[in-house]
């Protein structure tokens, strides 16, 4: 596979500009780059979704098949990407097979049913083929995926951060899968901002920065520092987490939970957190972590147990109700409950306060710039301005918008689902400086992630196991600590 000197413009925006990249078949290539450097863009071109405004995409030396035939594209490339493509209402088996039942015929069920039983053998998925799509969770959606992909016929795939929303061992058992494909000559195209992934995974790395190549070796040959420089065109280290001094027990809690539950999702917890402290939640896929945030964030209704933010009982199970309460909430979503897609990136990021911006409702237009343009620089949003359409926004950048958005409203309490899922190493800094600020103005927050270098900005961390709170490591804890709690074992 190979881009030839690739140029790709949406409007005013260059996203791509003469690009050069060639994978050579059965490497595992990663590409890499800061949020907006026109990663899913060239990913867009190498799966014929976007046809390139110059240059040309080429198979095995050949010319790339004509946009509209989707089967020749198909037999290429797939792509697994970070948002499914598998279809929630319909069964496993139908979303393996529904796409290419031969002749247009009567559906045969049976056959269907059991040539979709056959594939996930060969591919060792350990997933029914009447289970219903939207039953799968994360990792077996990517496997089911994957075989999809290969058994038409694709030997290239590309993966679009896909470890982005598994937990650790999820991620191990996706590598170790990989690497299977790999040894039978699968090419693949891993995009991921975790770069120690690169490296466990990986031969060749890319990396483009601003819309231009800038560099492709072997991985052995390039060191962390090199990567990040290459990545952020500046020969600077990453800076190291400053401890932060601890906050006194005299400080009223800005959240308390008193014995919140969830059925079938976690057991009653009590917890509080103080104004100014920030608390982190982790855990693996099951510990009920993210259904507990989401819980305070009002995206879910408890069965039993309170909320409250400072003396005030919060009203459960509404997003409204939460933000009037002073919580300020960054969804697990940003799709599906971060932003309003029609709406342009300034209206989104100032969304809650919208009422400041004029008398009785009305919103003096120039007022709502001046704030979006100040949080479009707070956050380092890469945007061509607040009148941009926030769906034009890379996926990184989108994640700042949500962010900006929390923050608007200066929250007693912000909580956090996986705040950096998908933003880059620079930017990761830059947003986690943003809720360090607020904590240190006097916000309580509430961070649930599986990321070390999240968790490291916490006072303390809250490890979560089948819908309980199992472990509390103090700061100055250890990554083995962390990650042997997640796991159920004690260090
Ligand atoms: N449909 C679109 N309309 C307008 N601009 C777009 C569109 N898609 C992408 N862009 C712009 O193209 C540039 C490259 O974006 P792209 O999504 O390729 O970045 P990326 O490297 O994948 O970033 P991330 O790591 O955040 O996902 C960005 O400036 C983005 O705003």
């Amino acid at each position: 596979m190979e881009a030839v000197d690739v140029t790709k413009r949406f409007g005013a925006t260059t996203a791509l500009d003469g690009v050069t990249m060639r994978i050579a078949a059965g490497s595992t290539h990663a590409l890499v780059g800061r949020n907006g450097a026109g990663k899913s863009t060239l990913v867009s071109l190498l799966t014929g979704l976007h046809r390139p405004d110059g240059g040309e995409i080429r198979f095995a030396g050949a010319a790339a098949p004509p946009a509209a035939d989707r089967a020749a594209w198909r037999q290429r490339v797939a792509c697994v990407f970070q948002r499914s493509t598998i279809i929630p209402t319909l069964t496993v088996a139908e979303n393996l097979f529904l796409n290419r039942q031969a002749g247009g015929g009567p559906i045969r069920w049976k056959a269907l049913r059991q040539r979709a039983g056959d594939l996930l053998d060969e591919y060792a998925v350990d997933v029914g083929p009447g289970t219903l799509a939207g039953d799968l969770d994360v990792e077996q959606r990517q496997l089911v995926e994957i075989a999809r992909a290969l058994s038409q016929g694709a030997r290239f795939i590309i993966l679009d951060e896909p470890t982005a929303r598994l937990d650790a061992t999820g991620i191990e058992r996706l590598f170790t899968r990989l690497r299977a494909l790999s040894a039978t000559g699968v090419t693949m195209l891993f995009i991921s901002h975790h770069l120690q992934e690169v490296y466990d995974v990986c031969d060749t790395v890319t990396v483009l920065r601003d819309a231009r190549w800038v560099l492709t070796e072997p991985v052995a040959d390039v060191g962390h520092d090199a990567l990040v420089t290459a990545m952020t065109g500046e020969a600077v280290g990453l800076t190291s987490v400053e401890p932060r001094p601890p906050v006194p027990a005299s400080v009223p809690p800005a959240l308390r939970l008193r014995d919140l539950a969830l059925d079938g999702a976690y057991d009653p917890l009590s917890l509080e957190v103080k104004a100014g402290e920030i608390v982190g939640v982790t855990g693996s896929g099951s510990s009920g972590k993210v259904t507990l945030a989401e819980t305070v964030g009002g995206l879910r209704r408890p069965t039993a147990g309170s909320i409250s933010v400072g003396p005030v009982g919060v009203r459960p199970g509404s997003v409204p109700a939460a933000l009037a309460a002073g919580i300020g909430l960054v969804p697990q979503d940003r799709h599906r409950e971060g932003l309003i897609p029609l709406l342009s990136v300034g209206e989104n990021a100032t969304l809650p306060i919208a009422g400041r911006f004029g008398p009785a409702g009305a919103i003096v237009p120039s007022r709502r710039r001046a704030v979006a343009e100040e949080f479009i620089a707070r956050y380092d949003i890469r945007t061509e301005g607040p009148e941009a359409p926030v769906g034009s926004l890379s996926g990184g950048n989108a994640q700042k918008v949500v962010l900006a958005r929390a923050l608007s409203t200066d929250p007693s309490v912000l909580v956090l689902i996986n705040p950096t899922a998908g933003v880059d190493v620079r930017s990761k800094e830059s947003l986690l400086g943003a809720v360090r600020a607020a904590a240190d103005a006097g916000t309580g927050v509430l961070m649930v992630s599986d990321e070390l270098d999240d968790l490291r900005h916490c006072d303390r961390v809250l490890v979560m196991f089948h819908g309980r709170v199992t472990a509390e490591l103090q700061a100055g804890w250890s990554d083995t600590d962390v990650v042997a709690a997640v796991e159920g074992v004690s260090s």
